[in-house]
């Protein structure tokens, strides 16, 4: 098993063979360097790999991860992390804003992007931070963040932007570009830095500060008119909660242009796994209860959630190791993304093939403005792709990773074990 950086390799050449695509047709597929060719002209001698039981994928795409890379490296870097997405079948990753220094310059944009250039495993795009170093205060660089790095969307992220009237002169700012802005719901008043727990019987028997479903729901509500109000576009981020859904559903019936992402994690997991205060499974937004499980699952499947993100969040051993309330929130994912999805909903009949080639491809792909990702795997189309196997399982073990942290919620669960080969833009980024 191997993961490669973009930089190390060369484009390759390898026809796969009796492939199954995501409409449920069989096909060659050809990766004729940067590119697929036309199955019929690779040469005799070409190098080849028997697809049939195998999916082929476009390359997915993950519009949230947190690489660490600035400032914790301890944690992540853009070369582990990309390595991670590599193994978990992603071809481009958009890095969240909030490392030391926060990426809210034009000037530390194009650091990440330099660095990523040299060591990434994928396509890395800096996403800007919408306040100088997320304080909420100040707007970031937003429009020269754009113009020096391709960036569209802006998000504070791991932190809410609170005030109305600086998140409506960033939507001011980005429409101008047709930029977008990424929220993380959570009202500081209804859910301050402590709270931790989803609210209800659990966080009261646990005597942890409860984080209710309001506070994304009421943030939500408050951007969604902001957006109409301005025409920009908005996206969601880790969408956790029922009543959220809701507001989601409404604002899409109205014309604002919003877009939304669920996490793997708030797919499977519910907020009983707190029971032991074990801090793996301390999370922004909380884990919640399994009607919201349903209800999110439900979503993903008819479209109103359209995308998956992983919010793939590394932290090293000490900061995890603490008192609940006083540990990190969050948890690693790029790994365990796409084995989610499907034992969530493929398996399960909510979502075909074609389904999570949107979700996990196509749908964030679009979000970011990257036109060479998310696209159909077919002759003439850039060569991304992620070669899934739909019946490998294993027991998924933290220490056997790409990622440098071991935060892991699915530690010694049955789950799938799908990616056998990942290729970004031709280059072979991940064989098992
Ligand atoms: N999700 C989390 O609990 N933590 C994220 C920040 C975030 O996504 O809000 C992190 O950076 O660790
Ligand atoms: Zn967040
Ligand atoms: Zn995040």
């Amino acid at each position: 098993m191997t993961v490669t950086a973009l930089s190390a390799s060369v484009p390759a050449q390898l026809l796969i063979t009796g492939v199954t695509l995501p409409d449920g047709s069989t096909a060659d597929v050809y990766v004729d360097g940067p590119v697929f060719g036309d199955p019929s002209s690779a040469p005799a001698d070409v190098a080849r790999l028997d697809g049939s039981g195998l999916i082929a994928l476009p390359g997915l795409v993950d519009p949230h991860v947190h690489l660490r890379e600035p400032g914790r490296e301890d944690a992540e870097t853009i070369r582990t992390g990309t390595a991670a997405a590599a193994r978990g079948g992603f071809t481009a990753v958009q890095a969240m804003a909030n490392t030391s220094p926060v990426t809210d310059t034009a000037e530390l944009a194009c650091a990440m992007a330099a660095t990523a250039a040299e060591h990434a495993a994928c396509v890395v795009i800096p996403c800007g931070a919408i306040t100088q170093r997320l304080a909420g205060e100040h707007l970031a660089e937003l429009e020269p963040i754009h113009r020096a790095a391709g960036t569209m969307c802006f998000s504070d992220d791991g932190k809410c932007v609170a005030d109305s009237q600086l998140m409506r002169e960033a939507f001011e700012e980005v429409r101008a570009f047709d930029g977008v802005l990424a929220q993380h719901a959570q009202d500081p008043r209804l859910a301050g830095p402590d709270a931790c727990c989803h609210e209800g019987e659990l966080s009261a028997r646990l005597g942890l500060p409860g984080w209710t479903t309001a506070a994304e729901s009421a943030i939500v509500a408050r951007d969604v008119e902001l957006a109409a109000l301005t025409g920009a576009r908005y996206h969601v981020c880790h969408v956790s909660a029922q009543p959220t859904l809701d507001v989601i559903r409404a604002a899409k019936a109205r014309g604002v242009r919003i877009t939304a992402e669920a996490t793997p994690h708030h797919l499977l997991l519910t907020t009983d796994l707190l029971a032991d205060l074990d801090t793996t499974f301390k999370v922004n937004p909380p884990l919640r209860p399994a009607e919201h499980v349903e209800a999110l699952r439900a979503a993903v499947a008819d479209g109103t959630v359209d995308m998956i993100g992983t919010d793939h969040a590394p932290h090293a051993p000490q900061d995890k190791a603490k008192a609940f309330v006083a540990a990190s929130p969050g948890m690693v994912g790029l790994e365990q993304s796409l084995a989610v999805v499907i034992d969530t909903l493929v398996r399960p009949g909510r979502l075909d093939w074609a389904g999570v080639a949107d979700r996990m491809a196509h749908s964030p792909a679009a979000l970011l403005g990257l036109t060479d990702q998310g696209r159909p795997v077919a002759p003439g189309e850039p060569a991304n792709l992620c070669l899934v196997d739909p019946e490998a399982r294993h027991a998924v073990d933290p220490t056997d990773t790409e990622s440098r942290s071991r935060n892991n919620p699915y530690a010694g669960r049955d789950l799938p074990d799908p990616v056998r080969l990942t290729v970004c833009l031709g280059h072979v980024t991940y064989r098992r």
